[in-house]
Protein backbone atom coordinates (compact mmCIF):
# COMPACT_ATOMS: atom_id res chain seq x y z
CA UNK A 1 0.00 0.00 0.00
CA UNK A 2 1.47 3.64 -0.94
CA UNK A 3 2.30 5.65 1.71
CA UNK A 4 0.31 9.44 1.83
CA UNK A 5 2.16 11.52 -0.99
CA UNK A 6 3.17 14.08 2.10
CA UNK A 7 5.55 11.41 3.86
CA UNK A 8 8.54 11.95 1.25
CA UNK A 9 8.12 16.07 1.94
CA UNK A 10 7.59 15.43 5.77
CA UNK A 11 10.73 13.16 6.01
CA UNK A 12 12.88 15.65 4.30
CA UNK A 13 11.36 18.58 6.55
CA UNK A 14 12.67 16.15 9.59
CA UNK A 15 15.87 15.19 8.19
CA UNK A 16 16.70 18.99 7.98
CA UNK A 17 16.44 19.70 11.31
CA UNK A 18 17.75 16.03 12.78
CA UNK A 19 21.23 16.41 10.11
CA UNK A 20 22.07 20.20 11.51
CA UNK A 21 23.22 17.53 14.53
CA UNK A 22 22.12 20.01 17.41
CA UNK A 23 19.32 17.77 18.99
CA UNK A 24 19.31 14.46 19.45
CA UNK A 25 17.21 12.65 16.50
CA UNK A 26 14.71 11.24 18.70
CA UNK A 27 13.26 14.75 20.79
CA UNK A 28 13.81 16.36 16.90
CA UNK A 29 10.91 13.55 15.65
CA UNK A 30 8.77 13.23 18.82
CA UNK A 31 8.69 17.07 18.69
CA UNK A 32 7.77 17.25 14.82
CA UNK A 33 5.21 14.65 15.69
CA UNK A 34 3.38 16.90 18.17
CA UNK A 35 3.43 19.70 15.97
CA UNK A 36 1.81 17.55 13.13
CA UNK A 37 -1.17 15.72 15.25
CA UNK A 38 -3.06 14.88 11.47
CA UNK A 39 -0.34 12.01 10.58
CA UNK A 40 -0.86 8.58 11.00
CA UNK A 41 0.48 5.68 12.91
CA UNK A 42 2.09 4.20 9.45
CA UNK A 43 3.27 7.35 8.40
CA UNK A 44 5.29 8.14 11.58
CA UNK A 45 6.48 5.03 11.75
CA UNK A 46 7.88 5.44 8.06
CA UNK A 47 9.40 8.94 8.56
CA UNK A 48 11.09 8.30 11.94
CA UNK A 49 12.40 4.74 10.31
CA UNK A 50 13.79 6.91 7.53
CA UNK A 51 15.51 9.19 9.23
CA UNK A 52 17.19 6.67 11.27
CA UNK A 53 18.10 4.72 7.97
CA UNK A 54 19.88 8.20 6.45
CA UNK A 55 21.71 8.31 10.07
CA UNK A 56 22.76 4.74 9.74
CA UNK A 57 23.92 5.13 6.25
CA UNK A 58 25.01 8.56 6.00
CA UNK A 59 28.32 8.20 4.80
CA UNK A 60 27.65 5.87 2.19
CA UNK A 61 23.92 7.33 1.19
CA UNK A 62 25.77 11.17 0.98
CA UNK A 63 28.44 9.03 -1.31
CA UNK A 64 26.31 7.70 -3.57
CA UNK A 65 23.41 10.58 -3.94
CA UNK A 66 25.82 12.34 -5.45
CA UNK A 67 28.48 15.61 -4.25
CA UNK A 68 24.99 17.48 -4.91
CA UNK A 69 23.27 15.30 -2.08
CA UNK A 70 20.00 17.11 -1.18
CA UNK A 71 17.91 16.62 1.39
CA UNK A 72 15.55 15.47 -0.62
CA UNK A 73 17.18 12.96 -2.06
CA UNK A 74 18.93 11.84 0.89
CA UNK A 75 15.08 11.67 2.18
CA UNK A 76 14.00 9.25 -0.87
CA UNK A 77 16.89 7.23 0.11
CA UNK A 78 16.00 7.07 4.00
CA UNK A 79 12.54 5.45 2.66
CA UNK A 80 13.72 3.46 -0.07
CA UNK A 81 16.04 1.71 2.52
CA UNK A 82 13.31 1.53 5.57
CA UNK A 83 9.96 0.80 3.86
CA UNK A 84 10.91 -0.22 0.07
CA UNK A 85 10.36 1.88 -2.89
CA UNK A 86 7.17 0.80 -3.64
CA UNK A 87 4.90 2.14 -1.22
CA UNK A 88 7.12 5.92 -1.47
CA UNK A 89 4.61 8.02 -3.52
CA UNK A 90 5.64 11.11 -5.40
CA UNK A 91 8.82 10.03 -6.61
CA UNK A 92 10.63 11.48 -10.11
CA UNK A 93 11.37 8.87 -12.71
CA UNK A 94 15.31 9.97 -11.67
CA UNK A 95 14.80 9.47 -8.08
CA UNK A 96 13.55 6.42 -8.21
CA UNK A 97 16.34 5.40 -10.29
CA UNK A 98 18.76 6.63 -7.83
CA UNK A 99 17.08 4.54 -5.33
CA UNK A 100 17.05 1.39 -7.52
CA UNK A 101 20.71 2.07 -7.89
CA UNK A 102 21.73 2.50 -4.74
CA UNK A 103 19.45 -0.79 -3.69
CA UNK A 104 21.63 -2.75 -5.71
CA UNK A 105 24.82 -1.84 -4.50
CA UNK A 106 27.00 -4.78 -2.82
CA UNK A 107 27.75 -3.00 -0.02
CA UNK A 108 30.83 -5.89 0.96
CA UNK A 109 32.69 -4.30 -2.11
CA UNK A 110 33.16 -0.98 -0.20
CA UNK A 111 36.18 0.03 1.38
CA UNK A 112 35.88 -0.80 4.94
CA UNK A 113 35.55 2.50 6.63
CA UNK A 114 33.04 3.48 4.04
CA UNK A 115 30.92 0.52 4.98
CA UNK A 116 31.44 1.18 8.84
CA UNK A 117 29.04 4.20 8.24
CA UNK A 118 31.04 6.20 11.10
CA UNK A 119 33.39 8.89 11.44
CA UNK A 120 37.13 7.99 10.89
CA UNK A 121 37.99 8.81 14.00
CA UNK A 122 35.78 6.04 15.56
CA UNK A 123 35.97 3.91 13.32
CA UNK A 124 39.90 3.73 13.64
CA UNK A 125 39.63 3.71 17.12
CA UNK A 126 37.58 0.71 17.40
CA UNK A 127 39.85 -1.09 14.34
CA UNK A 128 42.67 -0.41 17.66
CA UNK A 129 40.80 -1.89 20.10
CA UNK A 130 39.16 -4.88 18.10
CA UNK A 131 41.52 -5.67 15.00
CA UNK A 132 39.92 -5.23 11.50
CA UNK A 133 37.72 -8.31 11.10
CA UNK A 134 35.95 -7.69 14.48
CA UNK A 135 35.71 -3.75 14.04
CA UNK A 136 33.53 -4.48 10.74
CA UNK A 137 31.54 -6.83 11.80
CA UNK A 138 30.61 -4.81 15.34
CA UNK A 139 30.06 -1.86 12.78
CA UNK A 140 27.70 -3.69 10.70
CA UNK A 141 25.46 -5.16 14.26
CA UNK A 142 25.70 -1.28 15.06
CA UNK A 143 24.35 0.00 11.81
CA UNK A 144 21.08 -2.34 11.90
CA UNK A 145 18.25 -1.61 14.49
CA UNK A 146 17.80 -3.30 17.61
CA UNK A 147 15.31 -5.39 18.55
CA UNK A 148 12.52 -4.69 21.21
CA UNK A 149 13.40 -5.96 24.46
CA UNK A 150 11.23 -6.24 27.73
CA UNK A 151 11.43 -6.99 31.38
CA UNK A 152 8.87 -8.29 33.25
CA UNK A 153 8.11 -6.87 36.21
CA UNK A 154 8.91 -9.81 39.09
CA UNK A 155 6.65 -8.21 41.82
CA UNK A 156 3.97 -8.45 39.10
CA UNK A 157 3.88 -11.45 36.93
CA UNK A 158 6.36 -14.19 35.79
CA UNK A 159 7.94 -14.41 32.36
CA UNK A 160 5.64 -17.51 30.99
CA UNK A 161 2.42 -15.69 32.33
CA UNK A 162 3.68 -12.35 30.19
CA UNK A 163 4.37 -14.70 27.07
CA UNK A 164 1.21 -16.25 27.06
CA UNK A 165 -0.34 -12.91 27.49
CA UNK A 166 1.60 -11.47 24.93
CA UNK A 167 0.45 -14.12 22.87
CA UNK A 168 -2.95 -13.17 23.20
CA UNK A 169 -2.88 -9.56 21.89
CA UNK A 170 -0.54 -11.51 19.57
CA UNK A 171 2.63 -10.33 19.72
CA UNK A 172 5.27 -13.13 19.88
CA UNK A 173 8.00 -12.85 22.65
CA UNK A 174 10.93 -15.23 23.60
CA UNK A 175 12.97 -15.58 26.58
CA UNK A 176 15.97 -13.42 26.10
CA UNK A 177 19.44 -15.75 26.28
CA UNK A 178 20.67 -13.84 29.26
CA UNK A 179 18.56 -12.08 31.64
CA UNK A 180 16.29 -14.22 33.57
CA UNK A 181 13.79 -11.83 33.22
CA UNK A 182 13.96 -10.62 29.59
CA UNK A 183 11.75 -10.98 26.51
CA UNK A 184 12.29 -10.47 22.91
CA UNK A 185 9.80 -8.97 20.94
CA UNK A 186 9.33 -9.56 17.12
CA UNK A 187 8.66 -6.24 15.39
CA UNK A 188 7.93 -2.97 17.30
CA UNK A 189 4.06 -3.30 18.46
CA UNK A 190 2.89 -0.38 20.43
CA UNK A 191 2.84 -1.14 23.80
CA UNK A 192 1.48 1.95 26.03
CA UNK A 193 -2.25 1.01 25.86
CA UNK A 194 -1.42 -3.05 26.67
CA UNK A 195 -2.96 -3.84 30.20
CA UNK A 196 0.35 -5.55 30.57
CA UNK A 197 2.17 -2.39 30.58
CA UNK A 198 -0.10 -0.23 31.90
CA UNK A 199 -0.29 -2.39 35.25
CA UNK A 200 3.49 -2.26 35.57
CA UNK A 201 4.26 -6.09 34.68
CA UNK A 202 6.57 -4.90 31.62
CA UNK A 203 8.68 -2.17 30.93
CA UNK A 204 11.05 -1.43 28.26
CA UNK A 205 14.51 -2.64 28.81
CA UNK A 206 17.75 -3.81 26.64
CA UNK A 207 18.64 -7.26 27.72
CA UNK A 208 22.14 -5.76 28.24
CA UNK A 209 20.44 -2.99 31.09
CA UNK A 210 18.82 -5.92 32.51
CA UNK A 211 21.76 -7.96 32.98
CA UNK A 212 23.61 -4.99 34.49
CA UNK A 213 21.17 -4.50 37.27
CA UNK A 214 21.58 -8.75 37.96
CA UNK A 215 25.00 -8.67 38.43
CA UNK A 216 24.55 -5.41 41.10
CA UNK A 217 23.38 -7.94 43.13
CA UNK A 218 21.19 -6.12 45.30
CA UNK A 219 19.53 -8.60 47.69
CA UNK A 220 16.57 -8.28 50.06
CA UNK A 221 16.51 -5.54 53.10
CA UNK A 222 19.60 -3.95 51.56
CA UNK A 223 20.74 -0.48 51.12
CA UNK A 224 21.28 0.64 47.43
CA UNK A 225 22.28 3.20 45.62
CA UNK A 226 21.45 3.75 41.60
CA UNK A 227 23.66 6.89 41.74
CA UNK A 228 22.72 8.02 38.18
CA UNK A 229 19.77 6.98 38.04
CA UNK A 230 18.40 8.77 34.95
CA UNK A 231 14.98 7.81 34.08
CA UNK A 232 14.99 4.82 36.23
CA UNK A 233 15.49 1.78 33.67
CA UNK A 234 18.07 0.04 36.03
CA UNK A 235 16.31 1.22 39.31
CA UNK A 236 13.45 -0.60 38.72
CA UNK A 237 14.66 -3.47 37.67
CA UNK A 238 17.08 -3.39 41.19
CA UNK A 239 13.83 -1.93 43.10
CA UNK A 240 12.22 -5.43 42.24
CA UNK A 241 15.37 -7.71 42.76
CA UNK A 242 15.65 -6.43 46.08
CA UNK A 243 11.81 -7.88 46.39
CA UNK A 244 10.48 -4.29 47.32
CA UNK A 245 12.28 -4.74 50.69
CA UNK A 246 15.37 -2.16 51.84
CA UNK A 247 15.91 0.99 50.73
CA UNK A 248 17.37 2.47 46.86
CA UNK A 249 18.47 5.41 46.53
CA UNK A 250 18.08 6.68 42.97
CA UNK A 251 20.55 9.73 42.90
CA UNK A 252 20.67 12.38 39.50
CA UNK A 253 22.00 15.68 38.92
CA UNK A 254 18.97 15.98 36.69
CA UNK A 255 15.16 16.94 38.20
CA UNK A 256 13.92 15.87 34.48
CA UNK A 257 15.00 12.78 34.03
CA UNK A 258 13.89 11.95 37.93
CA UNK A 259 10.73 13.37 37.18
CA UNK A 260 10.71 10.84 34.22
CA UNK A 261 11.08 7.86 36.72
CA UNK A 262 7.90 8.93 39.04
CA UNK A 263 5.24 7.48 36.12
CA UNK A 264 7.43 4.94 35.80
CA UNK A 265 7.40 4.34 39.69
CA UNK A 266 3.82 3.96 40.49
CA UNK A 267 3.08 1.65 37.60
CA UNK A 268 5.59 -0.72 39.25
CA UNK A 269 4.62 -1.02 42.46
CA UNK A 270 7.87 -0.07 43.95
CA UNK A 271 7.61 1.37 47.30
CA UNK A 272 11.76 1.02 48.45
CA UNK A 273 12.31 3.41 46.23
CA UNK A 274 13.81 7.05 47.18
CA UNK A 275 14.95 9.58 44.09
CA UNK A 276 17.34 12.09 45.26
CA UNK A 277 18.30 15.11 43.26
CA UNK A 278 21.64 15.39 44.01
CA UNK A 279 23.94 18.43 42.86
CA UNK A 280 27.18 16.38 41.87
CA UNK A 281 28.99 14.27 42.67
CA UNK A 282 30.28 15.76 46.29
CA UNK A 283 26.62 16.83 47.46
CA UNK A 284 26.46 16.42 51.06
CA UNK A 285 23.51 14.30 51.06
CA UNK A 286 25.92 11.82 50.02
CA UNK A 287 28.33 12.45 52.68
CA UNK A 288 25.55 11.49 55.09
CA UNK A 289 25.09 7.85 53.79
CA UNK A 290 28.99 7.44 53.83
CA UNK A 291 30.06 4.10 54.67
CA UNK A 292 26.70 2.93 55.29
CA UNK A 293 25.49 1.38 51.47
CA UNK A 294 25.46 -2.25 50.49
CA UNK A 295 25.77 -1.80 46.94
CA UNK A 296 26.40 1.15 44.26
CA UNK A 297 25.69 1.22 40.73
CA UNK A 298 27.60 4.00 38.73
CA UNK A 299 25.44 3.83 35.48
CA UNK A 300 27.97 6.67 34.57
CA UNK A 301 27.19 8.81 31.89
CA UNK A 302 29.49 8.36 28.92
CA UNK A 303 29.32 9.01 25.09
CA UNK A 304 26.59 6.36 24.28
CA UNK A 305 28.50 5.10 21.30
CA UNK A 306 27.51 1.21 22.61
CA UNK A 307 23.95 2.10 21.64
CA UNK A 308 24.17 3.00 18.21
CA UNK A 309 21.67 0.71 17.12
CA UNK A 310 18.96 2.87 18.66
CA UNK A 311 20.96 6.35 18.55
CA UNK A 312 22.36 6.58 14.73
CA UNK A 313 23.08 10.29 15.79
CA UNK A 314 25.06 9.86 18.80
CA UNK A 315 28.04 9.02 16.10
CA UNK A 316 27.76 11.86 14.15
CA UNK A 317 26.80 14.29 17.36
CA UNK A 318 30.01 13.16 19.30
CA UNK A 319 33.47 14.94 18.63
CA UNK A 320 36.78 12.87 18.86
CA UNK A 321 37.82 14.09 22.00
CA UNK A 322 34.65 12.83 23.84
CA UNK A 323 35.82 9.79 25.21
CA UNK A 324 38.97 11.71 26.98
CA UNK A 325 36.67 14.35 28.34
CA UNK A 326 34.14 11.71 29.10
CA UNK A 327 36.78 9.90 31.85
CA UNK A 328 37.60 12.85 33.85
CA UNK A 329 34.05 13.18 34.68
CA UNK A 330 33.47 9.62 35.15
CA UNK A 331 36.53 8.92 37.23
CA UNK A 332 35.26 12.02 39.32
CA UNK A 333 31.82 10.12 40.13
CA UNK A 334 32.91 7.06 40.86
CA UNK A 335 35.02 8.60 43.56
CA UNK A 336 32.45 10.33 45.19
CA UNK A 337 30.39 7.14 44.68
CA UNK A 338 32.52 4.94 45.83
CA UNK A 339 32.65 6.90 49.40
CA UNK A 340 29.14 5.44 50.27
CA UNK A 341 30.18 1.66 50.62
CA UNK A 342 30.86 -0.44 53.57
CA UNK A 343 33.74 -2.75 53.92
CA UNK A 344 32.33 -5.81 51.82
CA UNK A 345 30.07 -3.43 49.66
CA UNK A 346 30.32 -3.47 45.79
CA UNK A 347 30.39 -0.59 43.30
CA UNK A 348 29.38 -1.55 40.15
CA UNK A 349 30.54 0.34 37.14
CA UNK A 350 28.67 0.48 33.99
CA UNK A 351 28.62 2.91 30.77
CA UNK A 352 27.65 2.15 27.75
CA UNK A 353 30.48 3.22 25.53
CA UNK A 354 32.61 0.76 23.72
CA UNK A 355 35.42 2.83 24.04
CA UNK A 356 38.66 1.84 26.32
CA UNK A 357 39.18 5.08 28.18
CA UNK A 358 35.66 5.24 29.40
CA UNK A 359 35.72 1.43 30.52
CA UNK A 360 38.41 -0.25 30.98
CA UNK A 361 40.69 2.86 31.40
CA UNK A 362 38.61 4.12 34.32
CA UNK A 363 38.35 1.27 36.32
CA UNK A 364 42.25 0.87 35.87
CA UNK A 365 42.65 4.26 37.61
CA UNK A 366 40.20 4.17 40.50
CA UNK A 367 41.98 0.92 41.24
CA UNK A 368 45.31 3.03 41.39
CA UNK A 369 43.65 5.71 43.59
CA UNK A 370 41.45 3.38 45.93
CA UNK A 371 43.79 0.39 47.44
CA UNK A 372 40.89 -0.16 49.83
CA UNK A 373 38.75 -1.42 46.65
CA UNK A 374 39.64 -5.00 44.83
CA UNK A 375 38.35 -5.73 41.71
CA UNK A 376 35.79 -9.09 41.85
CA UNK A 377 36.17 -10.93 38.38
CA UNK A 378 33.32 -11.21 36.27
CA UNK A 379 32.81 -14.46 35.80
CA UNK A 380 33.07 -15.02 39.71
CA UNK A 381 30.06 -12.54 39.82
CA UNK A 382 28.27 -14.12 36.76
CA UNK A 383 28.53 -17.25 38.05
CA UNK A 384 26.96 -15.86 41.46
CA UNK A 385 23.76 -14.80 39.39
CA UNK A 386 23.70 -17.77 37.01
CA UNK A 387 24.06 -15.82 33.98
CA UNK A 388 24.97 -17.86 30.96
CA UNK A 389 27.80 -15.69 29.87
CA UNK A 390 31.73 -15.95 29.48
CA UNK A 391 33.57 -13.31 30.58
CA UNK A 392 37.00 -12.00 31.96
CA UNK A 393 37.81 -9.10 34.43
CA UNK A 394 34.69 -7.18 33.11
CA UNK A 395 31.66 -7.51 31.23
CA UNK A 396 31.27 -6.19 27.89
CA UNK A 397 28.49 -6.86 26.07
CA UNK A 398 28.46 -6.34 22.15
CA UNK A 399 25.69 -6.56 19.81
CA UNK A 400 27.37 -8.56 17.30
CA UNK A 401 28.48 -11.34 19.87
CA UNK A 402 25.29 -10.96 22.33
CA UNK A 403 22.56 -8.99 20.29
CA UNK A 404 22.58 -6.37 23.18
CA UNK A 405 23.98 -3.05 23.07
CA UNK A 406 27.28 -2.47 23.78
CA UNK A 407 27.66 -2.33 27.41
CA UNK A 408 30.95 -2.26 29.93
CA UNK A 409 31.00 -3.31 33.39
CA UNK A 410 33.21 -3.82 36.46
CA UNK A 411 32.35 -4.85 40.47
CA UNK A 412 34.38 -3.14 42.85
CA UNK A 413 34.31 -4.80 46.18
CA UNK A 414 35.49 -2.49 49.05
CA UNK A 415 37.75 -4.63 51.44
CA UNK A 416 36.78 -5.35 54.82
CA UNK A 417 39.85 -4.64 56.84
CA UNK A 418 40.48 -1.07 55.39
CA UNK A 419 36.76 0.24 55.16
CA UNK A 420 36.97 2.21 58.32
CA UNK A 421 39.66 3.84 58.45
CA UNK A 422 39.17 4.91 54.66
CA UNK A 423 35.77 6.25 55.05
CA UNK A 424 36.85 8.88 57.91
CA UNK A 425 39.72 9.35 55.93
CA UNK A 426 36.93 10.36 53.04
CA UNK A 427 34.64 12.20 55.00
CA UNK A 428 37.42 14.91 56.42
CA UNK A 429 38.31 15.39 52.67
CA UNK A 430 34.84 15.15 51.17
CA UNK A 431 34.63 18.72 51.13
C1 LIG B 1 23.70 6.64 31.41
S1 LIG B 1 22.62 7.76 32.11
C2 LIG B 1 21.79 6.79 33.30
C3 LIG B 1 20.74 5.88 32.74
C4 LIG B 1 19.93 5.20 33.81
N1 LIG B 1 20.75 4.56 34.82
C5 LIG B 1 19.01 4.14 33.21
O1 LIG B 1 19.23 2.94 33.39
O2 LIG B 1 18.02 4.55 32.56
C6 LIG B 1 23.68 8.74 33.10
C7 LIG B 1 22.98 9.66 34.07
O3 LIG B 1 23.98 10.27 34.89
C8 LIG B 1 23.48 11.51 35.30
N2 LIG B 1 24.60 12.27 35.85
C9 LIG B 1 25.49 13.06 35.19
N3 LIG B 1 26.40 13.57 36.06
C10 LIG B 1 26.09 13.08 37.28
C11 LIG B 1 26.66 13.22 38.58
N4 LIG B 1 27.71 14.01 38.78
N5 LIG B 1 26.09 12.58 39.61
C12 LIG B 1 25.00 11.78 39.41
N6 LIG B 1 24.40 11.59 38.20
C13 LIG B 1 24.95 12.24 37.16
C14 LIG B 1 22.81 12.05 34.05
O4 LIG B 1 21.87 13.05 34.39
C15 LIG B 1 22.18 10.79 33.47
O5 LIG B 1 20.84 10.66 33.87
Amino acid sequence: MRLHPAVLANTEEVLREVLRFTTPADAVISRYFKEHPRLGGRERGAIAESVYAVLRNKTFFTDFAGSNASMRRLAVLGLAEAVGIEPIAGLSDEERELAERVKQIDRSLLPPQKRSNMPGWLYEKLVGQYGQDEADVLADALNKPAPLDLRVNSLKADREQVIAQLAEAPIAADPTPFAPLGLRVHKKPALQNLPLFKEGSIEVQDEGSQVLAQIVGAKRGEMVVDFCAGAGGKTLALGALMRNTGRLYAFDISEKRLAKLKPRLARSGLSNVHPVQIAHERDAKIKRLAGKIDRVLVDAPCSGLGTLRRNPDVKWRQPPEVAQEMHDKQVSILDGAARLLKGGGRLVYATCSLLDEENDRVVERFLADHPDFELVPMNKVLAEQKIPLEMDSYLKLLPHRHQTDGFFAAVLERKKAAAKPAAAKDEDSAD
